[in-house]
C-alpha cells in the first residue's frame, strides 16, 4: 500500500490574506495541451442559463464567519463546467471503481457519472471497476451505459461491488495505461481517497494525460473539510425505526432500557444526529466524549435515576464509544481489517450486559434490557430524495473538473458551494464531533444526560487552546487538538 503526500500544494494568495489551495491540473505537467470548446454550450438545456460556465477565477471560502479585520483565508477553486475542456467528447475511455464500505447513494452517483458524461458531454465510454480497487488488476470491467444504470438509484449497494484492502498502486496504474483510460472516477471514504492521491501522484510521475477525480463516500461523516456526506442523512433517517422500536419496547415494560448501536468508528455523528432527531432518547454515546459507569456522575447513577423518573429509558451508541473501557476490560488484541482500519469489539453487547450485571448485583430495581444492532441496515438502504439530488450534483461536478482537466482532486460542497478540494486535504485527518461546539451542547440539553466532563477541565481548555476564537465546527484542526486535551484530562 502506498502512502500519500508527494504532491506539492498549489498556493495562490490574493490581497487582504486571501490563499486558494487550488487543484492540480493536467496542463501542470504536460505542456502544449490543445482544448476544444465546452460542448455544453450548445446544449438546448443548458443554452437559457445565463452565466452557466463557471468564471476561472470563483473559489468558494472555507471560512465563513468573519470579523472585520479577519484575513480572507483559505478558498477552494470553485467546480462547475468550464468554458474550455480538454478532452474531445469520443476520445474520452472513463471508468468508474466504488471501494470501502457500502453507503446510500453509491449507486446513483454512478449512475449520475455514466449519464452526466453521456447527455452533457456526448462521452459514449465508460468502464465499471468490478471490486474495489483490487478489480483494476484482477476482475472483468463493466460496460456502462445509461440504459444499463436507468434504474439503479432504486437500489442500496453498489452495482460494481466494493472491498477494502487489494490497493496495488503501480498494478492499477498499468491497468488505467493499458485499457487506455483517460479519466478516473472513484468514489470512496478516507481510505479511498488516500489510495486515489497515490494512483495520482503515480500517473503524474508517468506523465499519463489521465484525469483522477475523488468522490467522497463516508457514511460516518468523517471526511474534513465537506459540509457533509452522501448517504448520512439517509442513514440518519433509517436509525431512527431502531430508535423508534427501542422507545417502544422499553416503554412497555417497566424499568425497560432500549440499547441501540449504530455505525460510527471514529466518529459519532450518525449517533449524534440521530438522537437529535428522534427525541426519545435519554443518553447518546459517541468515541469523542468519554464517558465511565461507575461511581457518582457514572452512567449506572444516571440510568437508575432517569429509571425513577421516567420508568424507562433509550441509549443510542455508535460503535466507537468507550473502546478505552471495552479493550480494558477484555485485554483484547488490536484487530486490523484488510484496509489497516482497526477492529471494534461490539460495545454494545458488551455495555448491554455490564448494565444487566450492575443491575442484578445492586438488587436495587429490576431491569429489562433489549439491545438493537441495526448497523448494516442503516447503510443497505438505498438513498432518500434528498441524498439523490446530493449525489447527483456531485457526480456532474466531478464530470465537469475531469473534463476541464483538473486532476489529484476530490469534490464536495464547501459551505453550500460545490469544490475541488486537493487530495491531501481531505486525507490529512478525520472529521470529528467537537464536543465543546454548539451541537453536542444541544444534544446534552436534548437528552439532559451528564456531560461526563467536569466543566472546569472544558473552561480551562478553552482559555489555553483558543485564545482569539472559539470555532464553531472544528474547521481548522485546532478545535481537534483542544479536544484530546480535554479527553485526556478526564480520562
Ligand atoms: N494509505 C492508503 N494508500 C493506498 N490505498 C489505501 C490506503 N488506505 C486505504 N486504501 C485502500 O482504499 C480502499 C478503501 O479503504 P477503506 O479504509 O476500506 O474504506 P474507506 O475508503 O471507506 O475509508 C481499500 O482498497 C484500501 O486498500
Ligand atoms: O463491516 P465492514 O463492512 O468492514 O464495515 C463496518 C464499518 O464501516 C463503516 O461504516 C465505515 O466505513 P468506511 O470508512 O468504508 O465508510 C464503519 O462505521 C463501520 O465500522
Ligand atoms: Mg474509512
Amino acid at each position: 500500500m502506498g502512502t500519500a503526500g508527494n504532491v506539492q500544494p498549489k498556493i495562490v494568495t490574493g490581497d487582504a490574506g486571501y490563499v486558494l489551495e487550488d487543484v492540480p491540473h493536467l496542463a501542470d505537467y504536460i505542456p502544449d495541451l490543445p482544448t476544444y470548446p465546452n460542448p455544453l454550450q450548445d446544449n438546448a438545456a443548458y443554452s437559457v442559463v445565463k452565466q452557466y460556465f463557471v468564471n476561472d477565477d470563483d473559489s468558494v471560502a472555507q471560512k465563513i464567519v468573519v470579523h472585520k479585520s479577519s484575513p480572507r483565508g483559505t478558498h477552494f477553486r470553485r467546480a462547475g463546467p468550464r468554458q474550455k475542456v480538454y478532452f474531445e467528447s469520443d476520445e474520452v475511455h472513463a471508468c468508474i471503481v466504488t471501494c470501502g464500505g457500502l453507503c446510500p447513494g453509491l449507486n446513483t452517483v454512478i449512475r449520475e457519472i455514466v449519464c452526466g458524461l453521456n447527455h452533457m458531454y456526448g462521452v459514449n465510454r465508460v468502464l465499471g471497476i468490478a471490486g474495489g480497487y483490487r478489480g483494476f488488476y484482477s476482475q472483468n470491467t463493466i460496460s456502462l451505459t445509461p440504459k444499463v444504470v436507468n434504474d439503479i438509484h432504486k437500489r442500496g449497494g453498489t452495482i460494481l461491488g466494493t472491498s477494502r484492502g487489494g490497493h496495488d498502486t503501480s498494478k492499477i496504474v498499468d491497468s488505467i495505461q493499458d485499457r487506455g483510460i483517460n479519466q478516473v472516477y472513484i468514489i470512496g471514504g478516507d481510505g479511498t481517497q488516500r489510495g486515489a492521491s497515490v494512483i495520482f501522484e503515480e500517473i503524474q510521475r508517468r506523465g499519463l494525460r489521465v484525469a483522477v477525480a475523488g468522490i467522497p463516500k463516508t457514511i460516518d461523516n468523517d471526511i474534513p473539510v465537506i459540509d457533509k456526506s452522501f448517504g448520512f442523512d439517509t442513514a440518519v433517517e433509517e436509525a431512527q425505526r431502531a430508535i423508534n422500536a427501542a422507545h417502544v419496547e422499553s416503554e412497555s415494560i417497566e424499568n425497560g432500557i432500549g440499547v441501540v448501536k449504530l455505525m460510527g468508528r471514529y466518529s459519532g455523528f450518525i449517533a449524534m444526529h440521530a438522537t437529535l432527531a428522534s427525541r426519545d432518547v435519554d443518553c447518546c454515546l459517541i468515541p469523542e466524549s468519554p464517558f465511565y459507569l461507575e461511581g457518582p456522575g457514572g452512567l449506572f447513577e444516571f440510568i437508575e435515576k432517569r429509571l425513577k423518573e421516567n420508568g424507562h429509558m433509550v441509549i443510542v451508541m455508535a460503535e466507537g464509544a468507550g473502546q478505552e473501557l471495552l479493550s480494558e476490560s477484555m485485554r483484547s488484541a488490536d484487530r486490523q481489517d484488510p484496509s489497516g482500519n482497526k477492529l471494534l469489539q461490539d460495545v454494545g453487547l458488551w455495555i448491554s450486559q455490564k448494565i444487566r450485571d450492575h443491575f442484578s448485583r445492586s438488587k436495587r430495581m429490576g431491569i429489562t434490557l433489549k439491545y438493537i444492532d441495526p448497523t448494516y441496515m442503516i447503510r443497505a438502504v438505498p438513498s432518500n430524495a434528498s441524498d439523490n439530488v446530493y449525489c447527483t450534483l456531485l457526480a456532474q461536478s466531478a464530470v465537469h473538473g475531469a473534463m476541464a482537466g483538473y486532476t489529484g482532486f476530490t469534490v464536495g460542497p464547501v459551505n453550500g458551494r460545490h469544490s475541488y478540494i486537493p487530495f491531501y486535504r481531505i486525507i490529512e485527518r478525520q472529521n470529528k464531533v467537537v464536543i465543546t461546539d454548539r451541537m453536542w451542547a444541544r444534544l446534552l440539553s436534548s437528552t439532559n444526560q451528564p456531560s461526563f466532563l467536569s466543566p472546569t477541565d472544558i473552561i480551562e481548555d478553552k482559555k489555553e487552546e483558543a485564545p482569539q476564537s472559539q470555532l464553531l465546527n472544528g474547521e481548522n484542526g485546532r478545535d481537534d487538538e483542544a479536544l484530546e486535551k480535554v479527553i485526556s484530562n478526564t480520562c
